[in-house]
């Protein structure tokens, strides 16, 4: 297993457990390597709260399993309340992000404003000297710095959430599973007789219980569950909707609308509750604005029209792309093929080859064919 590389034999170590089998390993890991591990597990959230009882239910468990990982493994473990924060910073952005017609990445948001800042400050506070956790990417030394890339497993990549990481963050950061497979990481946490060895994969979204992210967005911001209509691209009604929580800009499932050809959300209008469909032809889009560019050479921002990879979604595959300044600080996408489902909100993230090179918050991002003005754009 590699990317530990840089550190001392003996460091102290902080690695980032949440109860999962990922870091559970890399505390494993680590630990037989010789290094000092400290675990630390952050409480988030508590779905528990409703019963007055702190730490019930799901959170609870995951707290409690790092804990019984830590006893195993005879490594020093703490457990730190950053409920408060995590709302903060990840969950009211989430609901803010629905209720303004967007489709948030809470995932990257706790990165940036949770592990990678203050449980990474935390981890310098304890004197170690890296954190350390189960993400799915790898970390290369290269000639001008450390460079972010994709994990091996193409299943499991995750960099792609962390596109908003720092270079001074990267310098500090381990992700010693970047080079092994999901089911290598499940064979040494069998080797090393965890008890979280056959524990399933955490869901998508850890605060939002079954999956159900509409009704967490609901209870939050009970505006973006307004019912309100579904219009075609030239403003004519198709149907309901039971609030544009439920919808992403490129969706084609569960719309609740009947149509002789299938149908995408090519737009969602916060203000008039309005979710817009149109076929395939409706939804395509050649460009994109992205707000708030990383980049992670930071020396070297790209050239104009840099020919690169970009993924505009977790879920989809690298597609063809030129990068520019946008002159107002924003960055331009030009794809080299329209695509579907480039939906604001999300990020867009620049590759060469399986090097991450930054990323951008996809602030704008018009169709091809421009709806009617009266169906109002996304
Ligand atoms: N509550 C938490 N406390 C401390 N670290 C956490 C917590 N949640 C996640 N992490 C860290 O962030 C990494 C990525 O988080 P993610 O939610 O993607 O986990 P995962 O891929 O399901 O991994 P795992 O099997 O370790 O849960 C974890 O491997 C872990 O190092």
């Amino acid at each position: 297993m590699g990317d530990i590389d840089g550190l001392e034999p003996g460091a102290r170590v902080v690695v980032a457990m949440s109860g999962g089998v990922d870091s559970s390993v890399v505390a494993a890991v680590m630990a037989a390597q010789g290094f000092e591990v400290v675990g630390v597990t952050l409480q988030l959230y508590d779905h528990g709260n409703a019963t007055g009882r702190k730490g019930a239910c799901c959170a609870g468990q995951d707290i409690h399993d790092a804990r019984q990982v830590a006893e195993r493994l005879g490594i020093a473990h703490y457990v730190l309340d950053f409920e408060e924060r995590f709302r903060r910073a990840v969950i009211d952005d989430f609901a803010d992000t629905y209720a303004a017609g967007r489709t948030p990445i809470p995932c990257v948001r706790c990165n940036q404003r949770v592990k990678f800042r203050d449980l990474l400050d935390i981890a310098r506070d304890l004197g170690a000297a890296a954190l350390a956790t189960g993400h799915y990417a790898r970390r290369i030394e290269g000639a001008s710095g450390v460079e972010l890339h994709r994990g091996a497993d193409p299943a499991r990549d995750q960099s792609y959430f962390l596109f908003a990481t720092t270079q001074q963050q990267l310098d500090f950061l381990r992700f010693p599973l970047g080079s092994l497979v999901k089911d290598e990481t499940r064979a040494v946490a069998a080797r090393y007789g965890l008890p979280v060895a056959e524990k399933p994969d955490s869901q998508d979204i850890c605060f939002v219980p079954h999956g159900d992210h509409a009704r967490t967005v609901a209870a939050l911001r009970p505006d973006a569950a307004q019912p309100g209509e579904i219009v075609d691209v030239g403003g004519k009604p198709l149907g309901r909707h039971e609030g544009i929580a439920r919808f992403t800009v490129g969706q084609r499932r569960k719309l609740g609308v009947s149509a002789s050809e299938r149908l995408y959300v090519v737009g969602i209008d916060a203000g008039r509750h309005r979710i817009m469909v149109g076929p395939r032809r409706a939804a395509l889009c050649g460009e994109a604005w992205l707000a708030d560019m990383n980049w992670l050479d930071a020396e070297a921002p790209p050239a104009a029209g840099l020919a690169v990879e970009v993924q505009h979604r977790y879920n989809e595959p690298p597609t063809a792309a030129h990068v520019e300044p946008a002159g107002d600080g924003r960055m331009k996408v030009r794809f080299a093929t329209p695509q579907v489902g480039v939906a604001p909100g999300q990020a867009c993230v620049v590759y060469a080859g399986a090097r991450l090179l930054g990323g951008g918050w996809i602030d704008r991002a018009p169709l091809l064919q421009a709806p009617d003005e009266e169906a109002g754009a996304a």
